[in-house]
């Protein structure tokens, strides 16, 4: 199991966020994580990934508690893309993806052949291998986004966390990256990521997860969870859930829009 989350609950302060969740994220699998802002998504994905340590329940990332690991050792399970940062890194965009490397170097050790091969295959996987030998400072926030992508996937961790991957992506890096994305699970990857658009979940998610006033309200085949009664519970907008190509493709449409 890649991820175990039982009877978590967390506050900021005396503030509860996250109410007793209880679910469990098997090898492989691609997980959309759906609910309005402020719910709770970053807290919980910073919850699993150790850095919000006060919670309480329990948290298993491949069987292991990452509370009790070292940065190093938490690198190797899993690797995180937060939402937005500070483009702090005067690099070119090569030497920051290769930092995901780092964990497993020796103290003081430089990447070798084998760890920059990874970072351009990673670079090259993302389709943008071009932008190897820019400045990060110096290319745009999109392009930033998919150089945090393809440095997750050169981290060579089995389960990444993605919050709002595609946030800053323009419609073709949207697509290209979600299904990267997909692709990456279907190889056995665990992807956890946010998004605000549930077409997204129905495109690119193996399981729908969503979260309201701080606990887990469905959970399960996008299909199956993402209704138009839930839509209009969560966002206060009435659509219509339709199906397309044989129910291949489903997509929400807003009522107010064509009536
Ligand atoms: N460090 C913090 N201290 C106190 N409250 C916080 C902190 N970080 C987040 N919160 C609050 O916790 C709640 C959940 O925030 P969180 O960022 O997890 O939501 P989210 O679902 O990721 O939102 P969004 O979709 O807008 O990104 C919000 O009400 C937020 O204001």
């Amino acid at each position: 199991m890649s991820i175990e989350v039982t009877n978590l609950s967390f506050a900021y302060g005396n503030r509860e966020v996250l109410r007793d969740l209880n679910f469990s994220i098997p090898d492989g699998c691609l997980v959309n994580v759906l609910g309005p802002n402020g719910v709770g998504k970053s807290t919980l994905f910073r919850c699993i990934l150790g850095l919000n340590p006060h919670y309480s329940g329990s948290i298993l990332v491949n069987g292991k508690d990452l509370r009790a690991l070292s940065v190093r050792q938490r690198a190797r399970e899993i690797s995180y893309i937060p939402q937005s940062h500070a483009s702090v890194y005067d690099y070119e965009v090569i030497d920051v993806v290769l930092m995901a490397t780092g964990s497993e170097l020796k103290l003081l050790g430089t990447p070798g052949p084998e760890q920059l091969q990874r970072a351009h295959a990673a670079l090259e996987r993302i389709g943008i291998e071009h932008l190897a030998h820019r400045t990060y400072t110096q290319i745009s926030g999109g392009e930033q986004q998919l150089v945090l992508i393809a440095r997750a996937l050169a981290q060579n961790a089995r389960t990444i966390i993605m919050d709002e991957p595609t946030s800053a992506l323009d419609y073709g890096n949207t697509v290209r990256v979600l299904s990267c994305v997909r692709q990456l699970a279907r190889e056995g990857l665990s992807i956890v990521q946010s998004t605000h658009n549930p077409d997204h979940a129905f495109l690119y998610s193996d399981q729908t997860m969503v979260l309201s006033e701080g606990r887990l309200r469905a959970f399960g085949d996008p299909k199956d969870v993402i209704t138009s009664e839930l839509i209009s519970e969560l966002y206060h907008v009435e659509v219509e859930v339709n199906s397309l190509y044989g129910d291949k493709v489903r997509v929400c449409v807003p009522l107010s829009e064509v009536d």
